[in-house]
């Protein structure tokens, strides 16, 4: 039987970062912490991309366009959702899950969800504590993994002659037709 194992070498591999300013005083945590873990298993500083968003709403976009860019191995997402005393939580956390998981499947790039979805604020800092939950560090880690999984399975791809399925077409927008 034949396994594939995704490494947790990072050296060589490319990373883009997505990361919400909402709630800053937990993304920046995470962000940390996700950097560290990156550059400790052996990525260059100069390997890693950080965009920032203004929140977890506008990761989708910004994550899906640079994992379709073909510049990096993995992307990271991430972000701070907190519950509030309206259904808004509800919105910006299925709308940022579920575009997350999509600019993965349309880019064939692993596209990490490290958005933190809270009850309180407390949970939200606790997740992005090193010492506790250390949510950032566990994003980084399934990226690496991911992103060695992805290559050796595309590598195998290519050994065997399998062209043109790793990559989707490039999609252009349809042109809107002059009314
Ligand atoms: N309440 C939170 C938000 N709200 C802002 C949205 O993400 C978005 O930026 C806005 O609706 C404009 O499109 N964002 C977070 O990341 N975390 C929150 O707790
Ligand atoms: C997740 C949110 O959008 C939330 O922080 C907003 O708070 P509220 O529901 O009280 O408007």
């Amino acid at each position: 039987m034949k396994a594939i194992k995704g490494s947790s070498d990072a050296s060589g591999l490319r990373f883009g970062i997505v990361v919400s300013r909402f709630n800053k005083f937990v993304t920046s945590r995470l962000l940390s912490s996700a950097m560290e873990t990156l550059t400790k298993a052996g990525a260059g500083e100069d390997q890693i991309e950080v965009v920032r968003v203004p929140g977890a709403f506008e990761i989708p976009l910004v994550a899906r366009t640079m994992a379709r860019s073909g510049r990096f191995d993995a992307v990271l997402c991430l972000g701070a959702v907190i519950r509030g005393d309206t259904p808004h939580f509800e919105y910006i956390s299925a709308e940022a899950s579920r575009g997350i998981a999509q600019a993965s499947l349309d880019s064939d790039v692993p596209v990490v969800f490290g958005v933190l979805t809270t009850e309180t604020v407390a949970q939200a800092i606790e997740r992005a504590d090193p010492q506790k939950y250390n949510r950032g560090a566990e994003a980084a880690k399934t990226a690496i993994e991911m992103a060695n999984v992805m290559k050796q399975l595309q590598a195998g791809d290519a050994a065997a002659g399998v062209k043109g399925q790793s990559r989707p077409v490039r999609r252009t927008r349809p042109r809107k037709k002059p009314i």
